[in-house]
């Protein structure tokens, strides 16, 4: 991408810059249901900002209030210091925005759309090839977008959020419909775009791209933040247990539970797995039984963070699936 634009001067940039986006006390309800609920967070400039939560916790109201797409019921959302709505045409070049329904001119070509989309910004050509390659989408570039797969169109709504090289970038799933080598392959243009100190808030319900990515994120339980950290942070303070992964065999359920230390024993795929705050413990209890051979252990990860915090705030159920298929035995 660093072929892409180069980032305009910011105006308001001095000592102490209004941040990329600030919100206050946001709310907004559909009919009974109140999808956000008086939320409040700042997102500093360069600094990529995930957003997380269930299906229907409110992120892509919250993010479509935050582009100016949507207006809040009450409360303020300002891009670098200027209001998004009414519709800010002043932002609009500061801005990109990819969304869970992106638009498309679909009986042109692929690089027709973009050429398209950078017409209307006012962006050179040249920028049109440079991201349709950033995106992996050189070998589509004459193909008729009316043609092209999901996941395909999907580089190229992320293209057309990108290719104006704006400063604030809201992406909304954008990986939603990716294949593992797309995503990865997005993962490092994301990653180009923050070296280069452009914002990113990024909506995703994969949690190990959250923690590869983000500087932080906020998890939205019902419409509220329930926590706003970094995901070292959020995995340090965190009370989620590690795991120990036996092959199965080595030993019955009964003998794991009784462990000392193990809080829950449970069989997935081919492993007998303990759950334990105490691992040290737990690992050298299991070495004087059976052995360590073969034995995997897992720390804690983001996705158990979050998959405690929403358990214990919603009784919804989760988007990020455990390993289906799970027999359980409680000490
Ligand atoms: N236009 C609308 N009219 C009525 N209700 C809506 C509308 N958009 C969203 N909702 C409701 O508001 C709540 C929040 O929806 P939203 O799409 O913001 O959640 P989300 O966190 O983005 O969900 P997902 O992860 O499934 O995309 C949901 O209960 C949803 O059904």
């Amino acid at each position: 991408m660093s072929e892409v634009q180069a980032m305009r001067p910011t105006p308001t940039d001095g000592p102490d810059p209004a941040p990329a986006v600030r919100v206050q006390g946001v709310s907004k309800r559909y009919g009974d249901r109140q999808a956000v609920d008086d939320v409040s967070l700042d997102i500093h400039r360069g600094e990529f900002f995930g957003l997380l939560g269930p299906n229907g916790a409110g992120k892509s109201t919250l993010v479509e209030i935050m582009e100016g797409l949507r207006q809040a019921d009450s409360g303020s959302v300002a891009l670098f210091g200027e209001p998004p709505w009414p519709r800010n045409t002043a932002l609009l070049p500061r801005i990109g925005v990819q969304t869970q329904s992106s638009a498309f001119f679909v009986r042109q070509t692929a690089h027709e759309h973009l050429r398209t989309v950078a017409a209307l910004y006012g962006v050179a050509r040249a920028a049109v090839d440079a991201t349709l390659e950033s995106v992996g989408l050189t070998g589509q570039r004459d193909i008729q977008v009316e043609s092209l797969s999901g996941g395909q169109r999907q580089r190229l709504a992320i293209a057309s959020a990108l290719v104006h090289g704006p400063e604030l970038i809201f992406l909304d799933e954008p990986t939603a419909a990716l294949d593992p080598q797309a995503r990865r392959a997005l993962w490092e243009v994301l990653r180009a775009l923050k070296a280069e100190g452009r914002t990113i808030v990024y909506t995703t319900h994969h949690l190990d791209e959250a923690e590869a990515l983000c500087d932080r994120i906020a998890i939205l339980v019902d419409g509220k933040v329930a926590v706003t950290d970094s995901p070292h942070n959020l995995v340090g303070a965190s009370e989620a247990p590690s795991r120990l992964m036996l092959p199965l065999g080595r030993l019955d359920e009964q003998q794991a539970a009784a462990i000392s230390g193990v809080d829950r024993v449970t069989v997935q795929g081919g492993s007998l797995v303990l759950e334990t705050r105490t691992a040290g413990q737990v690992l050298s209890a299991v070495d004087q039984l059976t052995g360590l051979d073969g034995v995997q252990t897992r720390t804690a990860s983001l996705e158990d963070v979050y998959l405690d915090l929403t358990a214990r705030l919603t009784s919804a159920p989760q988007s990020p699936l455990r390993t289906a298929d799970t027999t359980e035995h409680q000490p």
